[in-house]
């Protein structure tokens, strides 16, 4: 791959996971349309780790919530794991800026609720797994820094430990397909920094589709394999780019003069890419 094709020079290969082939996507109709985006084609291949970034409106959670299939595409076409959105059953996780959880419930069960609904797990949650199910969730908190919390309840832990949970929670039911939109945006720098590595170890471990939405430049070279800049008005992908840096990666890698050049670039692309401000 080109160090700067855009997203439809993206080649289609057999471990192609997701695809937008040519979509556009207006909210609204008449005086009220706003086309979120225009004609706009992404492929990730399985096992990818794709970031989102761009201007505030560009379009970025919209991508998110076409794969899901939470809105119909306007025109063109979405496909996951080879069929149309919706037709094929894809386990997905997700974690949002957000981590609600369950008041009432403890952190193990906020963290076990994808195994009660999801199929296959929700059939076997009913019958005898509910103790493996549970071993697993231990297992999964343990990983994440979290171990000893399991019968606590959402409150009883900050922001930060809320957000390890919540990744916990979107992997619990080993998800093809993993949508984070900006997870540790409300998160203070070292805590960010420190769920950048949780979120790296398991995706290396568990190799799920993930992507990303995120404003900040430095956590998407730590963490995608990608990195896709959108522009905003229509939202449109503009450059679409490897992350050449070699895994694990580490804070310090992301003081490397070849880490801060690529982060200029994308901020570069990114204030080019922000619509002109309207003067009176
Ligand atoms: N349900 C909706 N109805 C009408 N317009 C919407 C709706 N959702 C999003 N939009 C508009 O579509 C455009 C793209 O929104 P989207 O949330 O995808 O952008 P974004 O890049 O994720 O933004 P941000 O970075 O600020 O979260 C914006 O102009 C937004 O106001």
């Amino acid at each position: 791959m080109s160090l700067a094709t855009t997203g439809d020079n993206q080649p289609r290969t057999d471990e192609t996971f997701v695809e937008l082939e040519k979509v556009t996507l207006a909210y609204g109709r008449g005086d009220k349309k706003i086309v979120a985006l225009g004609e706009t084609s992404l492929r990730v291949d399985q096992g990818d780790f794709v970031a989102l970034v761009g201007p505030s409106g560009c379009g970025k959670s919209t991508i998110l919530k076409l794969v899901t299939g939470l809105i119909n595409a306007t025109n063109g076409y979405v496909y996951v794991a080879g069929r149309e959105v919706g037709a094929a059953p894809v386990r997905v996780g997700m974690a949002f800026q957000n981590p609600t959880m369950l008041p009432w419930l403890t952190v193990r069960d906020n963290v076990m609720m994808p195994l009660k609904i999801v199929p296959p797990f929700r059939q076997e949650y009913q019958s005898k797994k509910k103790t493996e199910f549970r071993d697993r969730a231990d297992a999964l908190l343990k990983e994440v820094g979290l171990a000893g919390f399991g019968d606590k309840h959402p409150w009883q832990l900050s922001g930060g430990m809320l957000q390890r949970a919540s990744l916990c929670r979107a992997l619990i039911h080993e998800p093809q397909l993993l949508m984070l939109d900006e997870p540790f945006g409300a998160l203070d720098q070292f805590t960010r920094e420190e769920l950048w590595a949780v979120m790296q170890d398991l995706w290396l471990k568990l190799r799920p589709t993930v992507l990303l939405v995120t404003h900040d430049l430095k956590e998407a070279g730590y963490l995608a394999n990608r990195i896709c800049v959108m522009r905003s008005r229509p939202g449109q992908i503009i450059d679409d780019a490897p992350v050449p840096f070699a895994r694990p990666r580490t804070i310090d890698m992301s003081y490397t003069p070849e880490f801060v050049s690529m982060t200029q670039r994308l901020r570069e692309l990114i204030v080019s890419a922000r619509p002109v401000k309207e003067t009176v």
